[in-house]
């Protein structure tokens, strides 16, 4: 399987996921197989309810799989840790703390000083160009400012791999523009590894190293397609030729597996 040249970061071995319903036994992930390289970007694209937040849950600790496993640096994952730092696609913000102290927060768990995390937050808060508002409550953002301070704290406490569900699920077309810029600009700079979720064939194209195409429910790899377009990329780069040829392949692929699941 191609991948960044880097070694693996996770390994995804054969990872299958029943849940119990009311219906009985239902299987949401059957036999997943991938492997994420160190700094790699790699986004996740399926038809809903094929079991992509299932798989990220996974990877994250915050779900066990019923078969197979997930292992990060060769270790087995057992539950959730600050290694792997996750953003969802609702804030998930303290309310009841101001915007650098929801920064903060991770950072003090960690055991730094109220200083090393204040000027941490600072940092990061910068990075999303948030720094105005550090002593704003979260009711006093917007949408894509609240998930903007989300992915200061993901980074702030500086994870190995970040895990991102729908981040930018919720927002207007514009805003979700301008945060998929700023998110490539911080991949470029500092080369996290990372799992994207998002149901945006363009958004995965345009951000990821790599896209896994997942089949329709029960969940399985279907293809891993090379987003081969070089950095930098911006908006402009949407309209190239080369990013138009892969939107079409993708699309075309998820279509299938939405079909699939309407017959
Ligand atoms: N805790 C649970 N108990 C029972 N079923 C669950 C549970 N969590 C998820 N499922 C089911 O597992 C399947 C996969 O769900 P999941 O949320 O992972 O899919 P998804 O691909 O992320 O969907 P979407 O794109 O709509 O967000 C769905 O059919 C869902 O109803």
């Amino acid at each position: 399987m191609a991948g960044n040249g880097s070694a693996v970061k996770v390994h995804i071995d054969h990872v299958v996921k029943k849940f119990q319903t009311r219906k009985g036994e239902m299987v949401a992930l059957n036999g997943v197989d991938l492997d994420i390289h160190e700094n790699e970007f790699i986004t996740v694209v399926g038809p809903s309810g094929c079991g992509k937040s299932t798989l990220l849950n996974i990877i994250g600790g915050l779900e066990t799989p019923t078969e197979g496993q997930v292992t990060v640096d060769g270790k087995p994952v057992d539950g959730p840790s600050p290694e792997r730092g996750i953003v969802f696609q609702q804030y998930a913000l303290f309310p009841w703390l101001t915007v650098i102290k929801n920064v903060m927060f991770g950072l003090k768990l960690q055991g730094k000083s109220k200083e090393e995390a204040e000027e941490i937050a600072h940092r990061y808060l910068k990075m999303v160009d948030l720094e105005d508002f550090a002593n704003h409550y979260p009711k006093e953002l917007s949408g894509g400012m609240k998930q903007r301070v989300a992915i200061a704290r993901a980074y702030a406490t500086n994870p190995q791999v970040l895990l991102m569900d729908e981040p930018f699920g919720a927002l207007d077309a514009q805003t979700r523009t301008q945060l998929q810029q700023e998110l490539i600009e911080t991949w470029e700079k500092e080369r996290k590894t990372c799992f994207f979720i998002t149901h945006d064939v363009e958004e995965a194209i345009i951000l990821g190293q790599r896209c896994v195409i997942m089949s329709a429910r029960p969940g399985r790899v279907k293809d891993i397609i090379d987003i081969d377009i070089p950095y930098p990329r911006d908006q402009a780069t949407k309209m190239t030729p080369r990013f138009l040829e892969l939107k079409n392949e993708i699309w075309s692929q998820v279509y299938q597996e939405y079909l699939s699941v309407r017959k």
